[in-house]
């Protein structure tokens, strides 16, 4: 395209579109771990606004390597209830409090669940357990439906229910010193709450996630690296949270609209075939195109501006 058809294209958009007086203006990054504990409602999460609209999810009980329990189970599907809604958040991070991601399920505070499930009889017992499992699962299964694109940053180890939580999230990071283990075989468990469907969707070997699971052996960043559970490994916890926010920051500056939509159409042609893939698209296009997005972009593209300087509104 010539310089003179560029400079018209831009005359001709920027007549198209409502006039905003502000642009988009990064805020000034806080912290991103959090020492002081938990964020009310919540009693094993910590949330935070690190940047503009970029919320922050860290796993908080330290003390117990973050593991489990059920308040966690209960607390992370209202948090990312809340982060769907909230129109002031364009993308997620969620990351370990302490000294480890997640040691994964609590194994002193949800035994009694498990191990002695309520019921009079055998069939009340069995539709009692189906529906704590269903309920376990919708913990991990918000992270998919949160239509905001999920970072996990990963450091230490990853357990059990950790490779459950990540499997559902959208982008996957890690330090030097992560390790990720499909842990359920080992305490009397086929994992029950998302790994065993997601685990081989993320990896292109199914012999690995079938050594994976049936072994529970540990697997290290490198070889998470390069099966593909991660897309890239940092030296260290700072330097990832750095990296992390970093990439979070560019997702959030781009129309929510084209965001949110590629989230939602990346899951939806994971579960279908092609052909059932484009048709969704197209549906979905047919309303999401006219979005002013398209053409503030655009323009925005052709002059050669970042896409941090476009304002968009709120979805
Ligand atoms: C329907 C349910 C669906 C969900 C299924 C999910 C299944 C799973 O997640 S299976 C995996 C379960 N997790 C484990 O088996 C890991 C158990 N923990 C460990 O092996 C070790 O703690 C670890 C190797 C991770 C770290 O060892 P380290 O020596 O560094 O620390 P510890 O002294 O062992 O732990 C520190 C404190 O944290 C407590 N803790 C650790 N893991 C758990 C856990 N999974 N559940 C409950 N508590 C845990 C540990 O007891 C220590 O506490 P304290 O004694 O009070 O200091």
């Amino acid at each position: 395209m010539s310089a003179g058809q560029r400079a018209m294209l831009s005359v001709l958009f920027r007549s198209a579109l409502p006039k905003y007086g502000r642009m988009w203006r990064p805020v000034p990054v806080r912290t991103m771990s959090s020492s002081d504990g938990p964020t009310a409602p919540f009693t094993t999460l910590a949330v935070s606004q690190p940047a503009e609209s970029v919320t922050h999810v860290q796993l908080h009980r330290p003390a117990k390597l973050n593991a489990m329990n059920k308040a966690f189970w209960r607390e992370m599907v209202e948090c990312f209830q809340q982060i769907s809604d909230d129109q002031t958040c364009r993308v997620v991070l969620i990351s370990g409090a302490g000294s480890t991601f997640t040691a994964g399920l609590d194994l002193m505070d949800m035994a009694g669940d498990i191990l002695q499930p309520e019921g009079d009889d055998s069939a009340r017992i069995a539709w009692n357990v189906r529906k704590l499992i269903k309920r376990y699962q919708e913990t991990f299964s918000v992270l998919e439906k949160c239509p905001k694109p999920v970072v996990a940053a990963v450091h230490g180890a990853c357990i059990g229910g950790g490779v459950d939580l990540i499997t559902a999230c959208d982008i996957r990071l890690c330090t030097q010193d992560a390790w990720f283990q499909v842990k359920e075989v080992d305490i009397g468990l086929a994992a029950d709450v998302g790994t065993l469907q997601r685990l081989p969707k993320v990896i292109g070997s199914r012999s690995l996630v079938n050594e994976l699971a049936l072994t529970a052996r540990k697997m290290y960043a490198d070889e998470a690296k390069s099966s593909g559970l991660v897309s890239r490994v940092f030296p260290d916890q700072e330097a990832m949270m750095a990296g992390a926010l970093d990439m979070a920051a560019e997702i959030a500056a781009r129309s929510p609209v084209a965001v949110q939509g590629t989230k939602i159409n990346l899951i939806y042609s994971r579960d279908h075939s092609v052909a059932e893939g484009l048709d969704y698209m197209a549906a979905w296009n047919m309303s999401m195109l006219q979005t002013q997005d398209v053409m503030k972009s655009a323009q925005a593209t052709m002059e050669k501006k970042s896409p941090k300087e476009t304002l968009f509104s709120k979805l």
